[in-house]
C-alpha cells in the first residue's frame, strides 16, 4: 500500500509505552495477565519471580497500549539482583507512562521510596496504581492512597483489585489516556514480545516457585533445550532444563523417585497444554550449574534481566 495513504489513514491511532514498576510482589504481572485477560505472565508470592523485561501488548479500535513489565525493584544481594534492577530502571527511560504499583495490603517502606525515586526521576506521564484493594478495607486503601500520593507527583491514580478485576478498566482508561498519536507497533495478534521458548521455560518456572520454599525459587534457572511441534499428532514435544546451583538442590527438585518433578512436570504441561491449544509431551531435565547468579554471563545465558 501506498505508505504516505496507510499514514494517513491511522494518523488518528495512538500508541505508547507504559512501564509498570514497583516492589516485588506489587502485583505489576497479575494486573497484565489481567488487562491481557489472559496469561501472560507468570506470578507467584515469592518475591523477584519477574525475571525478563518484556512487553505485553494492548490493541483495541484507535489505540494501541504497549506495557512493559519489569522485575521488581530491590536491594540486590548478588548479580542476578542487579541484572533485575538495572533492567528494571532501564524500562523508565523513554517511556510514555510509568505506573508505579503500590500493594494497599503492606505499610509503605523505604522500599517504595527508593522505587518513587525514581518514578520522580522519569520523564513521562506518572500514573500511582494502588493495588490488590480486595486485601484491604476502604479505610486502610485511602490511608494507603493518601501516603502514597505524597511519594511524587502524579497525573493519575487509580485503584484497582486485579484479582477480582476491579477497576482494571479504569486503569487502561487512565494509561490509555495518556497515549500520544502514534503508529501499530505491534501486529494485531501479538500480545507479547516473549518468544514461545521463553513463555514456555517460564511457565515451568512458575510451577517451581510455587511448589518450594526457601533458597530454592531464587537458585533456578530454566530453559527450553527444544521445541518442536509434530503435526501428525497435533502435539508439541518440549525439552526443557532446570537448572539449580547445588547438588542438594538437584535432590530437592527431583525429590523422593521423582515425585517432586513429576509433580512440576505434570502442573506445567496442563498449562502448556492451554497455551498452545493442543496436547504437549513434556521432558524435564535438572542439572547443576554451580553459583549461577554470580555469573553475569550466565544470567545472560538464562536470558535474564537485560538478556532479551
Ligand atoms: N488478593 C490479591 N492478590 C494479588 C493481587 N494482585 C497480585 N496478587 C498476588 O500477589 C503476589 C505477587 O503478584 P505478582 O503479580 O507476581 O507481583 P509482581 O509485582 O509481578 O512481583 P515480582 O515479579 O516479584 O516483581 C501473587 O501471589 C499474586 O497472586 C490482587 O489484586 N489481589
Amino acid at each position: 500500500m501506498d505508505e504516505k495513504l496507510e499514514h494517513d489513514g491511522e494518523s488518528s491511532f495512538r500508541s505508547g509505552f507504559v512501564t509498570l514498576v514497583g516492589r516485588p510482589n506489587a502485583g505489576k504481572s497479575t494486573l497484565i495477565n489481567a488487562v491481557m485477560g489472559k496469561k501472560i505472565a507468570i506470578t507467584s508470592n515469592t518475591a523477584q519471580t519477574t525475571r525478563h523485561r518484556f512487553r505485553a501488548v494492548l490493541t483495541r479500535p484507535g489505540f494501541q497500549l504497549v506495557m512493559v513489565d519489569t522485575p521488581g525493584l530491590h536491594k540486590p544481594h548478588d548479580a542476578l539482583g542487579e541484572e533485575l534492577n538495572t533492567s528494571a530502571l532501564k524500562a523508565l527511560e523513554d517511556v510514555d507512562v510509568v505506573a508505579m504499583l503500590i500493594d494497599a495490603s503492606k505499610p509503605i517502606g523505604t522500599g517504595d521510596e527508593w522505587v518513587a525515586e525514581h518514578v520522580r526521576g522519569a520523564k513521562a506521564k506518572r500514573i500511582l496504581v494502588i493495588t490488590k484493594t480486595d486485601l484491604a478495607s476502604a479505610d486502610e486503601i485511602e490511608k494507603q492512597r493518601l501516603a502514597a500520593e505524597s511519594l511524587a507527583d502524579w497525573d493519575g491514580v487509580v485503584e484497582v483489585s486485579a484479582e477480582t478485576g476491579s477497576n482494571v478498566e479504569a486503569f487502561v482508561d487512565l494509561a490509555e489516556s495518556f497515549l500520544p498519536a502514534g503508529p501499530k507497533w505491534f501486529p494485531d495478534d501479538m500480545d507479547t514480545d516473549q518468544s514461545l521458548e521463553v513463555i514456555i521455560a517460564e511457565f515451568i518456572r512458575e510451577k517451581i516457585l510455587r511448589s518450594f520454599r526457601e533458597e530454592i525459587p531464587h537458585a533456578i534457572g530454566v530453559v527450553t533445550d527444544e521445541l518442536e511441534y509434530v503435526r501428525a499428532k497435533d502435539m508439541y514435544r518440549i525439552f526443557a532444563v532446570v537448572y539449580v546451583e547445588r547438588e542438594s538442590q538437584k535432590g530437592m527438585i527431583i525429590g523422593k523417585g521423582g515425585s517432586a518433578i513429576k509433580q512440576v512436570g505434570t502442573q506445567a504441561r496442563e498449562d502448556l497444554e492451554q497455551l498452545l491449544g493442543c496436547k504437549v509431551f513434556l521432558d524435564l531435565t535438572v542439572k547443576v550449574k554451580k553459583n549461577w547468579r554470580r555469573d553475569l554471563t550466565q544470567i545472560r545465558r538464562f536470558g535474564y534481566g537485560e538478556g532479551l
